[in-house]
């Protein structure tokens, strides 16, 4: 799942994709699942909070400053290689775009094209774009698998309006049932609940409280997804949430699992796109259920963002 999902945003950036078995992209894939999940380990906690003591000891920090000088090393060998072969004329993916902007921009005083900027772009864009999307996926699969009838239903939608054709995201809007349920995917499953930390860039005060300029401020996502009083069953999977009496789509203000305003997520139409095709695409070909007299534990595992635990699935090919 996650190699299937991190080759869209590989293609986007490089303008080529990985051999799953390619070591190259195994490793990238590596340091960046480590990383995510490191960052929401106790140890990287601790130094977050209280940097000047913790960066003395060893533990988890270290090695997510290590993965990420790799994945730079990895960036900067890449754009040295594409830097070598760029063609003005044929901009082959996101990073020839930028060296062609490096290239116009070389004389203005203030250049954010610069290498240290490239290196950032791709490695947070690879971040963002390979893990979350193959996490909410297989949050997914799992809730297909702990809710069978809900599976057959969106099944059934499929059969209707896509058939046995390959799905396209203009079928979304004829598919309100298959749109809720995804919508409550991620709702539900809530793989980002503390949002990205952000700071008041001035003062402030918000709803009788002062802000001063340079606060750190955590919007917990976590307080709109399981609002009760937009949700009629917060802690529940139930796509109803999404869904008139009718069974026609309902959009909701408080599904906010891109967070909102300026620095919202700059993924999130291309994250719209991969769900849904991922996930009609793969419940159309298969049925997936559990071994059998395996019990589906929903806990989540650690995390910066919260996957699930490990599990062992079956994939049944439909007839
Ligand atoms: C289900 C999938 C995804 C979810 C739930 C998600 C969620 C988020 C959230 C909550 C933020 C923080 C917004 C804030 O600071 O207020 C964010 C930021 C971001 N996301 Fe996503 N994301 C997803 C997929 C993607 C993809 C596929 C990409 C790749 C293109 C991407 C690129 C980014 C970038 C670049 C930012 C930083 C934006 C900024 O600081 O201006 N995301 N995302």
């Amino acid at each position: 799942m996650n190699a299937a999902v991190a080759n869209i945003i590989v293609s986007i950036l490089l303008g080529h994709r990985f051999d799953y078995d390619d070591p190259v992209f195994l490793r990238l894939m590596n340091f960046i699942n480590e990383n995510i999940r490191l960052a929401g380990s106790p140890m990287v906690t601790l130094y977050n909070t209280f940097h000047s003591v913790f960066r003395w000891l060893p533990g988890g920090h270290r090695k997510v400053k290590e993965n990420a000088i790799k994945t730079q090393k990895f960036i900067t060998q890449t754009f040295t290689k594409h830097k070598e072969q760029l063609d003005v004329n044929d901009q082959r993916n996101l990073i020839d775009a930028f060296l062609v902007k490096q290239q116009e921009e070389k004389s203005e005083f203030s250049s954010y094209f610069h290498n240290e900027n490239l290196i950032m772009v791709v490695s947070n864009l690879f971040a963002a774009g390979m893990e979350t999307t193959s996490t909410t996926l297989r949050w997914g699969l799992l809730l297909m698998i702990k809710y069978p009838e809900i599976q057959k239903n969106v099944q059934n939608e499929i059969e209707r309006i896509i058939g046995s054709s390959e799905p396209q995201f203009e079928h979304r809007q004829k598919m309100p049932y298959t749109n809720a349920v995804i919508h409550e995917i991620q709702r539900f499953s809530n793989i980002i609940p503390t949002n990205l930390p952000h700071a008041t860039a001035q003062d402030v005060t918000f709803k009788g409280y002062f802000i001063p300029k340079g606060t750190y401020v955590i919007p917990l996502l976590t307080s709109v997804l399981r609002d009760e009083a937009h949700f009629e069953k917060p802690n529940e999977f139930y796509p109803k949430h999404f869904l008139d009496s009718k069974g026609n789509f309902v959009k909701k203000e408080a599904f906010l699992p891109f967070s909102a305003g300026k620095r919202s997520c700059a993924g999130e139409n291309l994250a719209k796109m991969e769900l849904f095709l991922f996930f009609t695409r793969l419940l159309q070909n298969f049925t997936f259920h559990s071994p059998s007299g395996t019990d589906l534990d929903l806990t989540p595992a650690i995390g910066f963002t919260t996957p699930p635990m490990p599990h062992l699935i079956c994939a049944t090919p439909r007839a």
